[in-house]
């Protein structure tokens, strides 16, 4: 189920698989996978295809010789930049050198004038894959911002040159990436392809594993998010039931002039299918929401913690009131997620850490990276060099299923296991996003589903209402959040008329 493998996990599996098979054979099945792909990319009369390939010092820019050579065979306009390595080559990338320069490919010089000013069909970048050590720098700098100014598309071999394969960060200081438009990754997928930088710089990505004998795979501990890990869920209602078989939520927030993001996450919580949803507010509580009257509006001091799932966070403010607040819902039997200011108490008090830790039920957070940086005693960059690892040591120190939200959210588990989500576009970097989710997650908790599930499910429930309403052209640019919950509805009842039993 859409395995990701760390740098080293790909050198030890290519270690294993190469050692069974003849010399050069897996650059040269990564050769045909790179010209396979290029060759979808091109239009049918493949002589009229002006393709640049740039290759690498190192065993990338082998993929990409063997892949000039077979569109070279196939009658494109092939155009190499080679980029000859330092020292010794190794054997395989020598042998796919002799078979390009055996080609009709041109090998031409570095002319940053003539790659911005031709008419390129296509280029391919073979520059560097999991070798890459340091920035992209001078000439390299140079020629990658060169290729990041055309139109045409741009198809990445194994991963866009200047990108951190584990990570998703370009690699820096002040480093740059090719911006392709489509990655063929090799052997297994990588991380750094769907997080951070990498949705924005990879593209659409195809896997192509060389043929490499399952064996040679260790179990992956970080995945793709997959419908398949908690369709079993989703469960279509019965027709005797009633408002108290689906579970009370109780979202906890609302400061003096902070009422929006409760109600936000309260509505999300009722319209994704909780029977009985509360809006506590710390002080002055609202006597009704007249957008949502079904909401039940009450001050959160005298509210019994447990008799519902609680969320806790959105608008709640940093007072003594709200952090007693949070104090109790840790200490609550109830299932519990924390959200926003929620999290930045926590950063802020060791000892309401300590106390969730120790909760016996666990907990959901939804940390933006921010707010994990906070409960890290880390900087943002430091968050963002590393999510899978921060998702990850965020949710071992406070015994939590961790959400770290942004472009490729991580969904982490105490144990270690890891996911990152594929749904989700720029729309949802906007306001009060964030409460809806939180809404969200808690609503499935208070149906009954285990947090880790909820989170999955919540996330990537969220990621695609919002992908739907950018399809319809209601976003990006402009989408609210209280547009999503509709749309969250909608998401929500056809996975269960699809999956749910
Ligand atoms: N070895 C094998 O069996 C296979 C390797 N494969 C390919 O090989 C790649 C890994 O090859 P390598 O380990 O040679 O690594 P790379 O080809 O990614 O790059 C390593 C080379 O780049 C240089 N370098 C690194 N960073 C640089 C920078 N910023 N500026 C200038 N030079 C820099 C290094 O000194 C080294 O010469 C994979 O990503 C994949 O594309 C595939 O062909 C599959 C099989
Ligand atoms: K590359």
């Amino acid at each position: 189920m859409n395995p990701l493998y760390s740098c080293a996990e790909i050198r030890a599996i290519e270690e294993a698989a190469a050692a069974a098979l003849p010399d050069g054979v897996l650059m040269q099945r990564a050769g045909q996978a790179g010209a396979n792909a290029a060759l979808d990319l091109l239009p049918f009369s493949t002589a009229k295809a002006r393709v640049l390939v740039l290759a690498g010092p190192g065993n990338n820019g082998g993929d990409a010789l063997e892949t000039a050579a077979h569109l070279a065979y196939a009658g494109a306009q092939v155009s190499i930049l080679h980029f000859p390595p330092q020292s010794i080559s190794s054997t395989e990338r020598a042998v796919a050198l002799q078979r390009a320069q055996t080609s009709d490919a041109r090998f031409a010089e570095l002319d940053l004038a003539e790659v911005a000013g031709t008419d390129w069909t296509l280029v391919v970048d073979g520059l560097f894959g999991l070798g890459l050590q340091r920035p992209l720098a001078g000439a390299l700098r140079e020629l990658a911002l060169a290729v990041n100014g055309l139109t045409c598309s741009v198809l990445a071999l194994d991963l866009p040159s200047g990108l951190d394969a584990d990570t998703g960060a370009i690699v820096g200081p002040d480093g740059v990436a090719i911006h392709a438009t489509h990655t063929a990754t090799f052997i297994g997928n990588k991380p750094g392809l769907h997080t951070c930088d990498g949705r924005d710089y990879a593209g659409l990505v195809d896997v192509a594993r060389l043929d490499i004998d399952i064996g040679h795979f260790a179990p992956a501990r970080l995945h793709l998010n997959d419908v398949k890990f908690f369709s079993r869920h989703l469960r279509s209602r019965v027709h005797n039931s009633h408002k108290g078989s689906y579970g009370n939520v109780a979202v906890i927030g609302g400061a003096r002039g902070m009422s929006g993001a409760p109600l936000l996450a309260a509505r999300t919580a009722l319209n994704s299918g909780a029977g009985r949803v509360y809006a506590l507010f710390v002080e002055d509580p609202l006597p009704c929401d007249s957008g949502q009257p079904e909401l039940m509006c009450r001050l959160a001091d005298d509210f019994d913690m447990r008799s519902s799932t609680l969320v806790i966070g959105p608008g709640l403010g940093a007072s003594r009131l709200a952090s007693a607040l949070l104090a109790r819902a840790i200490a609550s039997d109830s299932a519990l997620l924390a959200d926003a200011d929620a999290l930045n108490l926590l950063a802020a008090e060791p000892a309401l850490q300590a106390a969730l830790a120790q909760r016996p039920g666990g907990c959901v957070l939804t940390p933006h990276p921010l707010e994990a940086a906070r409960l890290l005693g880390a900087t943002i960059a430091e968050v963002q060099s590393d999510r899978v690892g921060a998702a990850r040591k965020l949710a071992a120190k406070l015994n939590a299923n961790v959400v770290l939200k942004g472009s490729g959210t991580v969904i982490a588990a105490p144990n270690g296991d890891a996911v990152i989500n594929t749904t989700g576009n720029p729309a949802l970097a906007s306001a009060g996003t964030g409460d809806v989710l939180s809404g969200l997650c808690g609503s499935l908790l208070a149906q009954g589903w285990p947090l880790w599930e909820a989170a999955l499910a919540g996330v990537w429930l969220h990621g695609m209402a919002a992908d739907v309403l950018v399809t319809e052209g209601s976003g990006p640019i402009g989408l609210t959040a209280s547009e999503l919950v509709p749309a969250i509805r909608v998401a929500l009842n056809r996975m269960v008329q699809h999956h749910g039993r």
